[in-house]
């Protein structure tokens, strides 16, 4: 999967507008942020990319190919999606739900082991889902996410439950990760979105407000403007990038 894209896509529910002709193209390898505060639609967008909402106008495609025409098993293979709710419908064990996506890896998909390892839950992988703190969910889910190694990757704020530290090594596996993938991210952290991401893309209101990378986006006035915020930067430091100050 080298490459996704939207076209005029548009989603209502309830009388109200979600999505309003918003056109996109996704290439890999790249790490993609999809931002926008609170309603933006943001994972309205997501599922619509990923197939788990039909838009109500325009149209998705996976690699050139309409995403309608996509057999379960082969969007199953190509993608793999984290939304930002899950709830098995059984009590699986850590180990059982990263399994799951086994059965449909292709060759060479390390085993369920390697993986749990992989992504540090080892040590959690016979406690039962109904036995995890969020965080422990976020980082289940992440490894079940990639354990089979697809080539395009849809999370909705993945990072949103981890700690700070989780939280890094998740945008620092990502970005490693998208050196041959194409991710992206609904994020809510914009110092993360910014320093990681190769591109963002700025939702307000269900249209496309910006699209630029990180340093552009930076300038861009409608950026601080959808978030409320006052943007402070201040010159390149060893670790940070930016410093953004809430006005
Ligand atoms: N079934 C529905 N009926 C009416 N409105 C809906 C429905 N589903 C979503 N919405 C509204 O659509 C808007 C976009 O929702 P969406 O979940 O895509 O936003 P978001 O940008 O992901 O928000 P958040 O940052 O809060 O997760 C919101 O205002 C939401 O209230």
């Amino acid at each position: 999967m080298t490459r996704i894209e939207c076209r005029d896509l548009g989603a209502r529910a309830g009388g109200a507008i979600l999505l309003d002709d918003v056109s996109l193209v996704f290439e890999a390898p790249a790490l993609i942020g999809i931002l926008g505060p609170n309603g933006a639609g943001k994972s309205t967008l997501l599922r619509c990319l990923a197939g788990y909402r039909r838009p109500d106008r325009g149209e998705v495609r996976w690699a050139g190919r309409p995403l309608s025409s996509w057999t379960a098993a082969e969007r199953g293979a190509a993608c793999g999606y984290c939304p930002q709710q899950f709830e098995p419908a059984w009590d699986y064990s850590v180990a059982e739900i990263v399994a799951l996506g086994h059965d449909r890896s292709p060759a060479g998909t390390p085993t369920v082991d390697r993986t749990l390892q992989e992504y540090g839950v080892e040590a959690l992988s016979k406690r039962r889902w109904s036995q995890l703190s969020g965080g422990e969910r976020a980082r289940t889910m992440l490894a079940a996410t990639l354990a089979t190694k697809p080539p395009l990757v849809l999370a909705d704020e993945p990072g949103a439950a981890l700690d700070m530290h989780h939280r890094l090594a998740l945008l620092q596996r990502l970005k490693i990760y998208s050196g041959s993938a194409l991710v992206i991210l609904v994020m809510h952290d914009l110092d993360l979105a910014l320093r990681f991401c190769d591109r963002l893309v700025l939702l307000d209101h269900g249209k496309v407000a910006a699209d630029k990378t990180p340093a552009a986006m930076i300038d861009e006035p409608g950026f601080a403007a959808a978030f409320r915020l006052r943007l402070q930067t201040e010159p390149r430091r060893a670790d940070f990038d930016w410093v953004i100050g809430i006005g």
